[in-house]
């Protein structure tokens, strides 16, 4: 059966390959078309739009960088809504809000097609070794049947309900993961202007119990201040803005959140969004201490 993926970005792109490696038939598209050479040469087919990748195939998956990405991809021209129909799904694994959900599940299923949003955990290194967490809501049936693809592509699915739950899951869980780093950056130039070794640190934090993978993973490149985009930073405050305003939504106060989004957009005005999310951590060096 022909699966179809939209975005081959840092995620499109190792999720993609996983598929092809493990025997599906994929035919991919994305906006730069040039991107789509290298999976060509691991057996993928190539479409000209998102519309004729889902003329093409059963079910369509998109791994885009936002909500606007995601919206014009299905409502613009040659978009998803010009071929979607009765038996058709369609698979949105970016990160979005959950009324960006909300309304292209309304578009598609107007047209007779299946909706699943499921949004993933885990970032370049799961996407390549196919060890993402899913967290996927909507139409159970299409659910059922992109078990075989979500298999490949992560360790583990979650069925979440309705539309909007996947998304509003993915918001929390990014919104944690934007604090921690930014306390881990702050944890990090205080022990270097304390006179202590950043890096003993590291040693420290990981016998303790705030030991986890994301400080394990991305301290000894922070502290070399190397930030190689494996999650950028522009999509992770793009994350903690949906986040914030899901808790004005649900009047929740999150001032912890708030004080992580004026950082990374202190990070994205100092040319820093095409980076990694770690690269937060030169906000913090870049303030002068005290002489
Ligand atoms: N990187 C990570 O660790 C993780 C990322 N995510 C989420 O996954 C999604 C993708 O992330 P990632 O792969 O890192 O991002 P990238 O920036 O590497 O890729 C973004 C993709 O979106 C496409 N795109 C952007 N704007 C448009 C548009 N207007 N129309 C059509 N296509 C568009 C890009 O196309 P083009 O090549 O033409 O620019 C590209 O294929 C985001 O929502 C992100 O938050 C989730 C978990 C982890
Ligand atoms: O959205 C990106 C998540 C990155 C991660 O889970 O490490």
């Amino acid at each position: 059966m022909e699966v179809g993926f939209l975005g081959l970005g840092i995620m499109g792109k190792a999720m993609s390959m996983n598929l092809l490696r493990h025997g599906f038939k994929v035919t991919v598209w994305n906006r730069t078309l040039s991107k789509c050479d290298e999976l060509v040469e691991h057996g993928a087919s190539v479409a000209e739009t998102p519309a004729a990748v889902v003329k093409k195939c059963k079910y369509t998956i998109a791994m885009l960088s936002d909500p606007s990405a995601a919206h014009s991809v299905v409502f613009g021209k040659d978009g998803i809504l010009e071929q979607i129909c009765a038996g058709k799904g369609y698979v949105d694994m970016s990160t979005v809000d959950a009324d960006t959900s909300t309304k292209i599940n309304e578009a598609i299923t107007a047209k007779g097609g299946y909706f699943l949003e499921a949004p993933v955990s885990g970032s370049k290194k799961p996407a390549e070794d196919g060890q993402l967490v899913i967290l996927a809501a909507g139409e159970k049936a299409l659910y059922e049947e992109v078990i075989p693809a979500f298999n490949v592509m992560g360790k583990k699915s979650f069925y979440l309900g309705q539309v909007g739950n996947g998304a509003k899951m993915k918001l929390v869980v990014n919104m944690i993961m934007g604090s921690m780093i930014n306390a881990f950056s702050e944890g990090l130039v205080l022990a270097g202007r304390s006179g202590l070794d950043p890096s003993v640190l590291l040693d420290v934090l990981d016998l303790g119990g705030i030991a986890n993978p994301m400080f394990r993973l991305k301290g000894p490149t922070m502290i070399q201040g190397s930030h190689s985009p494996a999650f950028p930073l522009k999509h992770q405050q793009k994350d903690m803005r949906l986040a914030l305003a899901l808790g004005d939504e649900t009047a929740t106060s999150m001032p912890v959140a708030a004080a992580a989004n004026e950082a990374f957009k202190k990070a994205r005005s100092m040319g820093l969004g095409d980076l990694d999310f770690s690269a937060v951590y030169e906000t913090v060096k870049a303030l002068e201490p005290p002489s």
